[in-house]
């Protein structure tokens, strides 16, 4: 590893006080951390006594993975390196008595909370739509993020659908409590509010989290800096490193003037800036810096970098998206031979998910090896969700998400009209589904055989779930879905024999994947632990724990954050994508420069932007215009007509040469 410059040095040894690095993408931020905690260490922090935050769960498993480079894993044994989502999550399954939660707690994605949403107000006769549903899921999400209680949301509200809203929040925590259930929000809330009514419990946290550090503190919102304020108490052994440039988050209530707040909170902090970036070339970082001083700052910076640059920062102007994902491959085909690149070395970047299909099709045309960050995940595939919701019931069988959509899939006879009456009797008693089948009350108002089937499902339910505790659990899953004759149920309901294969493929990975991560794990581990745990993964994230192979990697620019590669291709540089439409008609124009500067400062090597002429937008063609953003960039370093010159079939048919060619060498 390279010497730390002297501010880097200084950060890291910089222990007695709170401590505030802010600097620019690439100024190794995240490499302080890393250094930090080896440090301390070294000088004889127990390593479970050292808590690291970061955003992203790939963040995390990078920097773990670092500090076991710079030390000996017998000493790094106990350390707790994760996202705010799953220290939260810990705290929580810790604290679940005092919480008043039973022992397995269930976690709501997003398509989960709506689900719920909707159950609330549909047997509460507001039948509302998608589209009317989807703001008040989005509000409560707000109100979570800024600290705010369903009663405090009541007072806030300023008029009827406020109101409606708040009156909503509070019925939605009360469902989820019956179901012993949270959704991703409440992973921060449920300990802050936790920390705030137990002081015993969080000087109990407090005493073993001694020292704290954030990475990408910029993204903070409301309730993950009180909760961060709670662990690190009046003494504040921190270190949070963090750059305003960078802040990418509003939309989840990310407040950058935490960076502020933290200097009123802890006088005694001190802040240190980084300017020399390690990242990027001179090229690149005078085109990310121009770009960025076009929003106003927090704090002043002055990155520079040494590393020369000899090519010119590339655009490309294609006819329309097909060409744009045609060239791009081909572009990066060329480049790979040219300069005897891994594929793993390239990354292509955009604003938003549904870009990346074309450049898959490119790609595979060209034997390109790749691998998408997030976009369809996995987990919501509909044989995986009934899959996953049979393994939350053996876990957690108050979670009536999950028993709602299993409860007739397959087929069991238990129409609407059982259920509705399941759920009316559930909500008077304010017991779960589950429970209510055991209650005499229902069996007096469903007819003999309905009660039956409803009966044994859950009897089935609780010695299925009684044996994961002796027997192996991986052995009764199988168990579990040769018994409801899944595959075959999936066999019928499929379009094709293929898209059945498919399917079933996917059901076997999700359980070789529990399989995997419970041998993986140091310490024993429940089938509870790794469902919630891989609640808390995107697709990508679950392929990276796998395998690490040689792909390309296709991510948005959110995903983007934190990590390098040599050469990065931005695409869609154009106006209504980046900048997004939604931000342009709301004049958030400096949120998406901020993410284009992200984006940019990715680059080590080379940076090759990319737009189109025309595009298909809603099912019509209409023509483009280039982004702003690449007006603000400094001319003289932009080559605008490297590559719009060639026609892209001949691109294509260079792109297939360098790989037979290639290929040939190989061999
Ligand atoms: N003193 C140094 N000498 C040489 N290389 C360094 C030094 N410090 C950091 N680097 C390298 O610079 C690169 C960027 O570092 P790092 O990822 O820590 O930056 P960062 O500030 O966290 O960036 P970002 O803002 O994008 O998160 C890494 O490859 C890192 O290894
Ligand atoms: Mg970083």
């Amino acid at each position: 590893m390279p010497k730390l410059n002297p501010e880097q040095h200084k950060a890291v040894i910089t222990t007695d006080t709170p401590l505030l690095v802010i600097a620019g993408a690439g100024s190794g931020k995240t490499r302080v951390i890393t250094e930090k905690i080896s440090h301390l260490i070294s000088n004889g922090v127990e390593a479970k006594h050292i808590t690291a935050v970061t955003f992203t769960n790939k963040a995390a498993r990078e920097m773990r993975s670092r500090v076991d480079k710079l030390c000996s894993s017998k000493k790094t044994k106990g350390i707790r390196i994760s996202t705010f989502h799953s220290l939260g999550l810990d705290i929580i399954r810790k604290e679940y008595q005092t919480l008043g939660f039973k022992k397995n707690i269930s976690i709501l994605d997003e398509q989960d909370k709506f689900k719920v949403l909707q159950d609330i107000l549909d047997n509460s006769q507001h039948q509302l739509d998608k589209a009317q549903i989807s703001p008040l899921s989005w509000q409560i999400s707000d109100w979570k993020n800024q600290a705010v209680l369903p009663a405090q949301a009541m007072s806030l509200a300023e008029d009827a659908q406020q109101q409606f809203a708040a009156a909503l929040y509070e019925q939605y925590q009360q469902y989820n409590r019956v179901c012993n259930a949270v959704d991703f929000d409440d992973l921060i809330l449920t300990p802050l509010v936790l920390f705030n009514e137990h002081p015993s419990v969080l000087e109990k946290w407090q005493n073993s989290t001694r020292y704290l550090l954030l990475d990408e503190y910029q993204d903070t919102n409301t309730t993950q800096y009180e909760f961060f304020k709670h662990l690190v108490g009046a003494i504040g052994q921190f270190t949070v490193v963090g750059d305003d440039d960078q802040s990418i988050y509003a939309w989840r209530g990310a407040n950058p003037e935490n960076l502020f707040t933290l200097k009123k909170d802890f006088p005694r902090l001190e802040i240190i800036k980084l300017e020399q970036n390690y990242r990027s070339n001179q090229r690149i970082l005078k085109a990310a810096n121009q770009l960025i001083s076009n929003n106003p700052h927090l704090y002043e910076k002055n990155l520079w970098s040494n590393i020369k640059s000899d090519e010119k920062i590339n655009v490309i102007r294609c006819k329309d998206e097909f060409s744009e994902s045609q060239q791009i491959a081909a572009e990066i085909s060329r480049i790979k031979f040219k300069h005897r690149a891994s594929n793993a070395d390239f990354a292509i970047l955009y604003r938003s998910n549904h870009q990346a299909r074309l450049l898959e099709k490119s790609l595979r045309e060209l034997s390109l090896p790749y691998a998408i960050s997030g976009g369809t995940s996995f987990f919501s595939h509909a044989e995986i969700k009934d899959t996953l919701c049979y393994i939350k019931l053996l876990i957690n069988p108050d979670d009536n998400s999950a028993f709602l959509r299993v409860i007739n899939t397959p087929r069991r006879e238990i129409g609407t009209s059982t259920v509705e009456k399941l759920a009316l009797y559930a909500n008077s008693r304010h017991i779960s589904l589950f429970d209510a089948c055991f209650e005499i009350g229902l069996e007096q108002q469903l007819n003999e055989r309905t009660y039956y089937k409803l009966r044994s499902f859950c009897d089935w339910i609780v010695s299925l779930s009684d044996r994961t505790q002796q027997e192996d659990p991986i052995a009764i899953l199988h168990e579990m879905l040769q018994h409801i004759e899944y595959y075959d149920w999936i066999k019928t309901h499929a379009n094709s024999d293929k898209q059945a294969e498919r399917k079933i493929n996917n059901v076997l990975e999700l359980i070789k994947w529990i399989e995997n991560s419970a041998k993986k794990s140091q310490e024993e581990r429940s089938l509870g632990d790794i469902v919630s745990r891989m609640m808390l993964l995107d697709s990508l994230e679950r392929n990276e724990e796998e395998e690490k192979t040689d792909q390309i990697k296709l991510m948005t620019l959110h995903a983007a954050k934190g990590l390098e590669f040599p050469y990065v291709y931005l695409i869609g540089m154009e106006e209504g994508i980046l900048p997004h439409q939604n931000s342009i008609d709301t004049d958030q124009i400096e949120e998406e420069r901020r993410l284009a500067y992200v984006g940019i400062t990715r680059a080590q090597q080379q940076l090759t932007f990319s737009y189109c002429a025309q595009r298909k937008k809603y099912g019509d063609v209409s023509s483009t215009e280039p982004s702003r953003f690449l007006t603000e960039l400094p001319v003289e370093d932009l080559d605008w007509a490297a590559v719009q010159k060639k026609n892209p079939e001949e691109q294509k048919k260079k792109g297939q040469e360098s790989l037979a060619l290639m290929k040939s060498l190989l061999n």
